[in-house]
């Protein structure tokens, strides 16, 4: 099985794309776009991409990609992450990181290096490619990654801003892949329309037949400022009755828009 993930080699998603396809080729991409767009061509069977942390919120990109795509999600992927700040040595003047990482280490970035020029690259496995080619230049990162080559140290551990730091990924597949089974269901709604109370009528067929959301996220539709296209997460299969009633209530609310079935899948959590 060939899967897809962000690049290059040591990035958390390649860690994440480990634990669930260990038996298969995985080749990497530079932008979370690019894996969704090889997953919904066929190129891959799957593609594994960073959702949301715990500390930073949700990956824009990836959420807009999934509602812009067609492909299914087939597992929930949840893992601890703790960042090392790698470096050729303590003399830099630039932390280079992917800007997720970058937040999820704002307060110990601003408290021991306020003079830092901090640069957002693609991943964070590429920040540490950089720190590799330039002194002046230290990568935040998965410790595992200065082991990958000569002249990098381990200047500190641990240093995101919370101990219980931890980002969700999801596994996805082309769209015909959508598995039947699975406790946990991800959908796209795009009602286009905006009067009182639609956020609340968007909300009701899940509480009116007792299902439990666990995520309500809004993104701008890019239609017109103020128009939303809202992910909605919740317990429950996408098989299961309550879900398709739910379902078809929520269609019509969006009779000017449309649902997207993202698929039901199940969670995995990754402790390394
Ligand atoms: O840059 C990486 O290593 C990634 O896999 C991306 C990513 C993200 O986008 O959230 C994944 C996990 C961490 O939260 C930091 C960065």
């Amino acid at each position: 099985m060939a899967a897809v993930t962000l690049g290059p080699e040591g990035t958390y998603s390649h860690r994440a794309t480990t634990a669930v396809a260990d038996d298969g080729e995985i080749d990497f991409r530079q932008s979370v776009t690019a894996i969704v767009d090889a997953v919904d061509s066929g190129e891959y069977d799957r593609g594994v991409i960073p959702i949301e942390n715990s500390i930073e919120g949700s990956v824009t990109e990836s959420l807009d990609a999934l509602a812009e795509y067609d492909v299914a999600v087939v597992r929930e992927i949840v893992t601890p992450i703790r960042h090392a700040l790698l470096a050729q040595g303590p003399e830099f003047d630039t932390v280079a990181s992917h800007s997720q990482a970058l937040a999820q280490c704002r307060s110990y970035l601003e408290r021991e290096y306020p003079d830092a020029t901090l640069e957002a690259v693609a991943s964070t496995a590429q920040g540490v490619e950089f720190a590799r080619d330039d002194p002046s230049v230290a990568g935040i990162g998965h410790p595992a990654n200065a082991e990958d080559g000569v002249d990098l140290e381990v200047l500190a551990e641990d240093i995101q801003d919370q101990d219980s730091n931890a980002t969700r990924f999801f596994a996805i597949a082309p769209a015909a892949e959508r598995s039947t089974g699975g406790g946990k269901t991800s959908l796209v709604v795009y009602p286009n329309a905006n009067y009182p109370g639609l956020l609340l009528e968007l909300l009701e067929p899940f509480a009116d037949r007792d299902i439990n959301l666990t995520r309500v996220e809004s993104r701008p539709s890019g239609q017109r400022l103020g128009d939303y296209v809202f992910h909605v997460d919740f317990e429950a299969g996408l098989y299961e009755s309550r879900t398709q009633a739910a379902i078809a209530d929520l269609e019509e609310l969006a009779e000017k828009g449309w649902v997207k079935r993202l698929g039901s899948y199940d969670t995995e959590h990754v402790v390394e």
